[in-house]
């Protein structure tokens, strides 16, 4: 049996990145002969085994096709007989169609060096289409490699094109498209997957919420790109300059969905866009079967973005309403992701994406304040229930109020 190093990992080494994961393909062995050497079998449906001392995985060399919808309609033929050729030649693109021998030497019969060198993320064949999870495969990769210069081939956007027309896109599982996305938003340019899915239809299909912002138009005076998708790709790679949490990436995804409503004649300024954004974020979230956390940070960053914009104009008693219905006292991260997706909108609104937002350090000064209000003292006066509700935020607003000249004093724009 032969056995040979294969796609991301040949890909990362000729690019002279860090490899994380390790690939093998075996070729002209049984499963048996595997098992034999103590490797041990995985997965019901493909022919992969873990290496006993490593846990890598190491597959059978197999050729695949489709025999039904989506990403578990496959069959497999991974008998000794199946090539190297014939394993790489149905793989997603040249650039992952590569493999090593263990004394280096580079197999390549369908010119990935060459498209690495020229910076392309090209298909290999036709079989390409055998999985359409791989057009999100292709936009995760264009996020990753953006910063190197690489663009996905035009053919390459042509097949995927077609894919998305064949409505195969609408087969795949919630599972396997969030899988690829959570990826894709923390990649190095997150919107380029956004934008590699809109340049093939498939935003529309998947993300159709996104899609519909195509040319909307907002108001030029906060939004220096005056449509909304625009906006979007630019929080989205602000986040990534600011190397923010999923949490506050997907927060900032969904955060002017609603704009996509607002009747034209309600343009540019999109009054209660954040209303009806909530709703729409909900239902993406609920489609994407996301976190609860990141389904809460996505209502969360829609309804009170423009109050924390405002935040150092606010009377004491609209900041607590936002800050209690943010739960800060018992619930800090939730704040620390809101305000960083906060602060990532402003940036990329702002002329100089440096300038400071204090409305952040503001807001998470205001939270600590109130955490520090004792309700002890009000206890011990025997106060309980509602009395002490209201008193505890009696005492809290006067500790906000406190803090705000405390804080203009200090902070000079
Ligand atoms: N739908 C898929 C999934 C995987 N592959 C092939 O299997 C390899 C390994 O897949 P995976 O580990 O998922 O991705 P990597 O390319 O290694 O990328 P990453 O660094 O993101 O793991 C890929 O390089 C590619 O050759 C494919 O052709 N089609």
């Amino acid at each position: 049996m032969d056995i040979y190093l294969v796609g991301g990992a040949v890909r990362d080494e000729l690019l002279g990145l860090p490899v994380k994961e390790r690939d093998w393909v075996v070729v002209g062995a049984t499963p048996q002969q595997l098992i034999d050497q103590g490797f041990k079998p995985v997965g019901k449906d493909f022919p992969v085994f873990l290496h006993p001392d490593t846990r890598e995985e190491y597959a059978l060399a197999r050729t695949e096709r489709k025999s039904g919808h989506g990403y578990t309609g496959f069959v497999f033929h991974a008998e000794p007989d199946v090539s190297l050729e014939q394993d790489l030649i149905r793989r997603d693109l040249t650039v992952n169609a590569m493999a090593r021998t263990a004394d280096g030497e580079i197999i390549d019969p369908f010119g990935g060096k060459r498209d690495l060198k020229a910076r392309l993320l090209r298909h290999v064949s036709p079989a390409f289409t055998e999985d359409p999870l791989r057009v999100l495969r292709v936009a995760r990769l264009a996020a990753r490699y953006r910063w190197m210069g690489f663009r996905v081939a035009e053919e390459t956007v042509e097949l995927m094109t077609r894919i998305t027309i064949s409505g195969e896109l609408t087969h795949l599982p919630a599972e396997r498209v969030w899988k690829e996305t959570n990826r894709a938003l923390m990649e190095r340019s997150p919107q380029a997957y956004f934008q590699t899915l809109h340049d093939c239809g498939a935003l529309a299909e998947l993300f159709p919420e996104l899609a519909h912002l195509d040319g909307v138009p907002q108001c030029p005076d906060h939004h220096p790109t005056v449509d909304v998708l625009t906006h979007q790709y630019r929080c989205l790679a602000q986040a990534a300059r600011q190397q923010l949490p999923l949490t506050s990436r997907y927060a900032l995804l969904c955060h002017d969905l609603g704009k996509a409503e607002t009747p034209p004649d309600g343009w540019p300024e999109h009054k209660g866009h954040e209303r009806r954004g909530e709703q729409l974020a909900r239902e993406m979230s609920q489609r994407l079967r996301v976190s609860r956390e990141l389904a809460d940070a996505a209502v969360t960053m829609t309804r009170w973005q423009r109050r924390a914009q405002r935040a150092l104009k606010l009377r004491p008693a609209d900041v607590w309403e936002m800050l209690h219905s943010l739960d800060v006292v018992r619930r800090p991260r939730r704040l620390k992701f809101f305000l960083a997706a906060c602060e990532a909108d402003a940036r990329t609104c702002a002329a100089d994406p440096k300038a400071p937002f204090p409305q952040g350090e503001y807001l998470a000064g205001v939270a600590e304040a109130v955490r520090q209000v004792d309700v002890t003292g009000l206890r011990e006066a025997g106060l309980a229930g509602q009395a002490l509700g209201l008193a505890l935020d009696e005492k809290r607003l006067k500790v906000i109020k406190e803090y705000k000249k405390e804080f203009l004093e200090r902070w000079q724009p």
